[in-house]
């Protein structure tokens, strides 16, 4: 049973193992797709072949759409030569169910699948093509935060988009270069209208995209590498919009637990790839069964009827306060929580985080008493209900292979959408009052604990990937378990960093307190637990 065309010819083999298969046309939706592709998705990640390609592989099977989807890597071009190719753009989907029931889905949406890889004649001049496409309504990502990011740590200019803004779009080589010399394309071929949409978990995430695509254009607009009418076409929402998006499905790296399950089926060649640049991919994704894709109905070219399957269009407004309630309160701050804390105490899986009672009580003080009150009901989402699943049944299920060093990656990247909000709330509020937050700077004094790579038995571990990693863990280099520590000064420029929590720690008086439990939790072998359960 091997996941590629061939080996999907004998559906009964399939079909007798208990997994779902494409009841759709594939030739014919890949000859229609080619011809007039509407949505191309840049990021061949975990999170896009767990939830869009099958929210797509649903509406072709019921014939709502006619058409695949085209999928872009623009960062790490092994997924497409390792993963995609081989596989002829099939996946299986491994749905976790909180009951222990598992679904397998054999996802086959993703009908061409490209590098975009600009010294790659094939597949950017494809590329080209289907940006003049008039059927091109949707270009979406998911290429993570810092995927938006034109600077590095220290906030200079990637070499990367230095070079790009200089040489024009003729040859780009940083990611966003190329998305907007492929946006280029489109405006010659007759500044033809499409909707670009971030799914990343990042706030404002369309205005994120907006800023950097914009950044090009006003650039090569006005220095004549491009028509000056370009930036024009960019700013004009009617031809080209960046709407808001929250996007929410806990999608974990591929699992041997969950490779096992499909190998005892008669699975061949199931293997996942770490690349070179760190992704995690294999022929299959696990997921949990949950999932919210709210969208900003801002599409100028038409979108397909991608409500019927669960998508949600609705007002920037309310997205702007879906996106809160998931990304700033109650989903991914508590999350952050736990990977920081359990690389520490040496956990390997969130739901074993969550029979831990300390951490348990952690994350539902930071969810339920420091966020909470700061949520604006969106209406379309109770955010207490969404809190309860949220503790109760989707982080403690106990099938799905989630782990605290996934979720630990970037985390300097994340600290100021996950917590900054919420300090930036309390300090808005007439009511409420920073000083009130106990929690929140107990997870910033972890995770500069964290950076210590020092486990609380204090042994050495593998800090997760990070691009400030060189930056700020220089900062606690010295710092030895049991040996006194002067946190202010060794922290102090780390604190005042507002790229980093969103706020100057000094400002809004949090400081001292992320300085006092940092101390304690150095204080020796067991003293972040210790100052856990003090403080929690
Ligand atoms: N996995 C989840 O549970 C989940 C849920 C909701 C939202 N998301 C969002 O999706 C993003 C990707 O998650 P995933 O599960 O697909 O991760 P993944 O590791 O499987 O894939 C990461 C993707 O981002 C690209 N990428 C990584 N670094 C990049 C960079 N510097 N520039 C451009 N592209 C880069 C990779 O090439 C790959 O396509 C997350 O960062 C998050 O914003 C993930
Ligand atoms: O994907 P990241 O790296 O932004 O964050 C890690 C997790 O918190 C995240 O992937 C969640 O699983 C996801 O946001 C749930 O919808």
């Amino acid at each position: 049973m091997q996941v590629n065309e061939l080996g999907l010819k004998n559906r009964e083999q399939w079909e007798c193992k208990g997994y779902s298969l494409p009841k759709f046309d594939r030739a014919a939706v890949t000859e229609k797709t080619m011809e007039n592709p509407f949505w191309v998705h840049f990021g061949a990640g975990n999170i896009f072949r767990a939830f869009q390609a099958n929210v797509v592989q649903n509406l072709l099977n019921e014939g709502v759409l006619d058409r695949g989807l085209v999928v872009a890597e623009g960062f790490d071009y092994e997924i497409i030569e390792k993963m995609n190719r081989p596989h002829d753009g099939y996946n299986i989907l491994v749905t976790l169910k909180a009951n222990g029931s598992v679904e397998k889905t054999v996802v086959g949406s993703v009908v061409e699948s490209l590098t975009v890889d600009s010294e790659n004649d094939t597949d950017f001049n494809r590329l080209r093509e289907i940006f003049k496409k008039d059927s091109l309504q949707m270009a979406s990502f998911t290429i993570t935060e810092k995927g938006y990011s034109l600077v590095n740590g220290k906030g200079e200019m990637l070499p990367s988009v230095v070079a790009d803004m200089e040489k024009g779009p003729e040859k780009p080589e940083s990611y966003i270069g190329k998305v907007v010399s492929l946006l280029y394309t489109r405006f010659q071929a007759g500044e033809k209208p499409i909707a670009m949409v971030s799914m990343d978990n990042c706030s404002h995430n369309g205005s994120k995209l907006h800023d950097a695509v914009f950044a090009f254009a006003d650039k090569w607009s006005k220095t004549g590498l491009t028509d000056k009418a370009f930036v024009d076409y960019i700013e004009n929402p009617a031809k080209v919009s960046f709407p808001w998006s929250m996007i929410d499905k806990i999608t974990p790296r591929p699992d041997p637990s969950v490779e096992e399950i499909l190998k005892k089926d008669g699975v061949e060649e199931l293997e996942p790839v770490v690349t070179s640049k760190n992704t995690y991919v294999a022929p299959f994704v696990n997921a949990e069964e949950c999932q919210y894709l709210v969208i900003e109905d801002a599409f100028p070219n038409g979108r397909p009827e991608l409500e019927k399957g669960g998508l949600i269009f609705t007002t920037r407004e309310t997205v702007d306060k879906v996106e809160k309630m998931k990304v700033c309160t109650c989903l991914n701050p508590l999350h952050t929580a736990l990977a920081v804390f359990g690389c520490i105490l040496g956990y390997d899986l969130i739901s074993k985080e969550m029979k831990d009672e300390t951490l348990k009580k952690l994350v539902e003080g930071i969810g339920y008493a420091e966020g909470l009150p700061v949520v604006i009901n969106p209406g379309i989402l109770d955010p207490k209900e969404f809190i309860d699943t949220v503790l109760g049944v989707r982080i403690p299920n106990p099938f799905m292979p989630d782990t605290p060093q996934r979720i630990a990656t970037d985390t300097s990247q994340k600290l100021a959408i996950r917590f900054g909000e919420t300090i930036k709330a309390y300090q808005a509020s007439p009511k409420l009052h920073v000083s009130d937050l106990k929690l929140i700077p107990l997870v910033f004094a972890g995770w500069f604990r964290y950076l210590m790579g020092v486990d609380d038995n204090g042994n050495a571990f593998e800090l997760s990937p990070d691009p400030l990693l060189d930056t700020v863990r220089p900062y606690v280099a010295d710092v030895k378990l049991g040996e006194a520590v002067d946190a202010e000064k060794l922290l102090k420029p780390v604190l005042e960093n507002e790229k980093i929590f969103g706020v100057n720690l000094y400002d809004v008086g949090m400081a001292d307190t992320v300085c006092s439990y940092f101390s304690q939790m150095t204080a020796g072998t067991g003293a972040v637990r210790s100052t856990l359960e003090k403080y929690v």
